[in-house]
């Protein structure tokens, strides 16, 4: 079920009642048509005549007729249901995404209660809305919902006002049960799933409102209809009714049609009323948290939440506890307070300790239980079946190698201070309302420990290289103020700005400049923005200066951004941000030369860049700290070492051929999906995964960039989808790629360096979760193991002592480590005869790749549309 703020109790009735406002001719057509005595060969009037004659009473006024009831009910029913709902859920919450049954129980449980409450009310609108085609002495003439009230119960005492209770009930819980339940369950679904052919992807925003509850209003329509009939012809009666009565006099005169007359007006009228309703309750609810976000009485005394919530369900501290510490200043200052004691220590303050790896350095190690080379597939680190723990350590171990503090240190003149939560920023730098809002409706609660750094510094237009942990949100430690700093967009300002995209994001892959794509979108919400993923469609569209000039942020691989700028067609002279991501990649020799000519592009005088990486070596610090201009460097926790969440182990599998049994043994086992496995190369990582599929294992899949673009997208989506549990990949996922329920990574081949390791095992262990990551060497890769050793040991994970006792390889020999030559296929015994195959169908796949791409460059020069990118994969 799709998270959903708690907000007052009384919200969903005024939504209802602005839902009303707009719907209320329709209610009142619906009820007319209901209530129309029928006579046997009389043909029942249609929806436009009962309209037509209700606009010749007394003229359009009169489709209005009753609303004063109509906002009775909904300040009663609406406000009842929706609130109990909202207050059910939040509870059902507490111990994480509550399943639909409960929610659907709540729902309808919610809307019995609804039922009841708003009864009177509708006994009110059926009457009102209906009483101009009675018989003149039977009319009520209301004149409006509270003298009606009173006539109501003066007239036939207080059981008037239960009147069609059962029924009424009986409709309000299937209603709730079906309009409101679904409306949550088809959000859920669809957020984040992507329509094919337009290639759309659902967010939390109007367009995702709209469709659910126009679904939402269908299913109400037809769950309701049958209750709803009744309970219009049992409110309309005067005198004693039966329910049975009515129902089996309605059946033998009109037969089973009967329950769903109407359905079409019901439709018309629900319809519209159920998209209006959810759509201003999200609005209304999205409106009151942000103005308590900016509003200044909130910042002392909670005045506003207390307002807010006044008169029903409570606005809920204990979610919103984070949010509400924001606003308490005794408590901020108390935690101020502590803060400034924990930094004496040189240790983070809590409230930047997201991830927990700053409380003291790394966890205890576990001492190695083997001297001796393990047997074959045996896990020599000792450690991965344990949980890492982060709490701090003080007492060491004399053996014990020295812990690691996980501490920020940073480098530079005039370090601008760290913030200790987000709404510093709003003190500080005015940060927009609305991306205050954005970060909590992320879940972002507390700056980690990079961002509460890096994020001052941008702010201030500072350069900087920053290096921190992978799944730290170094993402939004850049994104954030680069959306901060452009403060209107371009499209607004009119060339205040000068003309042209203003901000430049480079990342080494096609999977990750997306990936940053959406979190940049998702951080912008709400404000209009340009954000473009530079592709090959958008390339030409953004070849037409006028459009180019509306861009405010593109996020490219360096190859694509290079074509426009030799084609020309971009300009990027007002770039006044740049930013590196994965920075050691992009400053290594294969794209280096192309981000020099990017660099050498973004010329203007006051353009601010930022590098980050989870590993910077000696040499790409140096070309970095050269480009920049009177840099800070942070560090993270040591430079080039992983989480102490990560628990890591290796297995020795003495050579490549028995890496595939140690690796069928390992899944034949219960483990936690999904499993990334990253291989050394393309056809490698087709063979394993077809070595997997043959051995029986479920849902394996493979990324490499040697695939279509379309099929590495759909390889992604099912990854995040959940449908993968085996992933095999290259290092085209080894770097960025945040997927965050990845629990284990599996070197299936050694990696080429100490760079290529950490990044690889940082898709795991991300956003503060535990991760684990298994190691397979060989008898071959056993010179380098030393060094990845060191990485293992210096995160906290234990190294048997022989491992420790080997001598260090050589720098020449560390060069050697990613050039081990491997089979193109991982079982070599299954190649008989199978080697012909492959390559047959090798060529039937590049001929069918082939001639996509013909036909996909045909439609591109005549449609504009997408078309592959380059590789960015080495
Ligand atoms: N302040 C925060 N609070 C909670 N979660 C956060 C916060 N900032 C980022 N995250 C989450 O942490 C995860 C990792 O973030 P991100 O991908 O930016 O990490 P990274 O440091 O760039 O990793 P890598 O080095 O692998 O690229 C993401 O799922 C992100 O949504």
């Amino acid at each position: 079920m799709s998270k959903k703020q708690t907000y007052p109790f009384w919200l969903g009735g005024v939504a209802g009642s602005l839902a009303a406002c707009c719907t209320h001719p329709l209610d009142l057509t619906k009820v007319r048509m209901q209530t129309i005595p029928s006579a046997p060969g009389v043909k029942r009037p249609s929806m436009f005549s009962v309209i037509r004659s209700t606009v010749a009473e007394s003229g359009v006024r009169s489709l209005y007729t009753g609303l004063t009831a109509s906002l009775l009910r909904q300040m009663s029913y609406s406000l009842v249901r929706l609130g109990t709902y909202e207050a059910m859920k939040e509870r059902l919450s507490e111990n994480g995404p509550p399943s639909s049954g409960p929610l659907l129980v709540a729902a309808m449980a919610a809307g019995g209660l609804g039922g009841i409450a708003g009864n009177p009310a509708d006994i009110l609108v059926v009457r009102m809305t209906s009483d101009s085609v009675r018989p003149p002495e039977k009319r009520y003439n209301y004149s409006n919902a509270i003298t009606g009230l009173a006539a109501l119960v003066k007239n036939e005492g207080a059981r008037g006002l239960i009147r069609g209770l059962g029924t009424n009930t009986t409709r309000a819980i299937l209603m709730n049960g079906s309009q409101v339940w679904s409306y949550d369950f088809t959000k859920s679904i669809l957020l984040h799933s992507r329509i094919p052919f337009v290639n759309y992807e659902f967010r939390d925003n109007l367009a995702l409102h709209t469709v659910a509850s126009t679904i939402a209003g269908t299913v109400a329509t037809t769950v309701c209809s049958p209750a709803d009939v009744m309970r219009s012809r049992l409110m309309s009666a005067t005198g004693k009714t039966n329910p049975v009565e009515v129902f089996t006099r309605s059946l033998r005169e009109e037969g089973f049609g009967f329950l769903f007359k109407g359905w079409t007006p019901a439709f018309i009228r629900l319809g519209p009323n159920t998209v209006f309703m959810f759509i201003f309750l999200e609005h209304i609810v999205h409106s009151v948290w942000l103005y308590a976000l900016s509003s200044p009485f909130y910042g002392h005394n909670m005045e506003a939440f207390q307002l807010l919530s006044r008169g029903g369900a409570k606005f809920d501290k204990n979610k919103f506890k984070d949010d509400f510490r924001l606003f308490d200043k005794t408590e901020r200052q108390r935690d101020k307070a502590k803060a400034a004691v924990k930094f004496a220590d040189g240790e983070l303050p809590p409230e930047l300790d997201f991830f927990k790896y700053a409380q003291g350095g790394a966890p205890k190690r576990k001492e190695t239980e083997s001297g001796s080379l393990g047997r074959v597939g045996e896990e020599v680190g000792g450690t991965q079946m344990k949980r890492r723990r982060t709490e701090p350590t003080d007492s060491q171990d004399e053996d014990s190698p020295p812990i690691p503090r996980h501490r920020v240190t940073a480098k530079g003149s005039n370090v601008p201070k760290h913030i200790e939560s987000f709404e510093d920023l709003q003190e500080r730098y005015k940060l927009h309302t609305q991306l205050l809002f954005n970060l909590s409706d992320s879940g972002f609660k507390r700056p980690t420990g990079i961002q509460s750094h890096a994020i001052p510094i941008l702010l201030e237009s500072r350069d900087l290289a920053a290096i921190s942990p992978t799944g730290t949100g170094k993402t939004l430690s850049y994104l954030l103020p680069i959306i901060s700093s452009l403060g209107s967009p371009s499209a607004k300002l009119k060339n205040d700005c000068g003309p042209g995209v203003r901000a430049l994001i480079l990342a080494p892959t096609r999977e990750l400049a997306h990936q940053i794509h959406n979190e940049c979108l998702k951080l912008a919400q709400g404000r209009k923005w340009r954000i473009v993923l530079f592709s090959k469609a958008t390339a030409s569209t953004l070849a037409d200066k006028s459009v180019q000039d509306k861009v405010d942020i593109i996020i490219s691989t360096p190859l694509r951004m290079v074509s426009a700028l030799q084609a020309g067609s971009l300009e990027l002279r007002n770039v006044r941000h740049l930013v590196l991501d994965e920075a050691d990649r992009m400053l290594d020799a294969e794209f280096l030369t192309q981000v020099q000519e990017i660099i050498t592009a973004c010329s203007h005088p006051q353009v601010q860049k930022a590098v980050f990486s989870a590993t910077l070596p000696a040499g790409a610090e140096k070309i970095a700290m050269d480009m920049l201009r009177d840099p800070i460097r942070i560090v993270v926790g040591l430079k080039d070492t992983p989480l102490p969440l990560i628990a890591q182990s290796l297995t020795y599998v003495a050579d490549d051929p028995s890496k595939l049994p140690t690796l069928l043994q390992y899944l034949s086992q219960p483990y936690n999906p999904p499993v990334l496995i990253f291989v050394s190369s393309q056809p490698r990582a087709t063979s394993l995964a077809e070595e997997l599929v043959l051995n029986g294992v479920l849902n394996v899949d493979c990324l490499h960039a040697g695939m279509s673009k379309k099929e590495r997208e759909d390889a992604v989506s099912r990854m995040r989808r959940g449908e993968s549990w085996v992933m095999v990949s290259t290092e085209v996922m080894a770097r960025g790629m945040d997927f965050k329920g990845v629990r284990e990574v599996i070197n299936y081949d050694f990696p080429q360096n100490v760079q290529s390791y950490v990044h690889r095992i940082g898709r795991t262990g991300r956003a503060g979760r535990e991760g684990k990551a298994i190691t397979y060497f060989t008898d071959e890769d056993s010179p380098y193991l030393k060094t990845i050793a060191n990485v293992l040991l210096q995160s906290g994970s234990s190294v048997p002592e022989w491992i420790l006792k080997l001598p260090k390889p050589s720098k020449m020999k560390r060069r050697q480590m990613g050039k081990i030559k491997r089979s193109e296929t991982v079982n070599k015994a299954s190649n008989i005869g199978r080697n012909d195959a492959i390559k047959r169908r090798e060529m039937i796949a590049g001929s069918k790749r082939r001639k996509e791409k013909t036909e996909r460059q045909v439609s591109t020069a005549e449609y504009g549309a997408d078309a592959e990118d380059g590789d960015e994969e080495s």
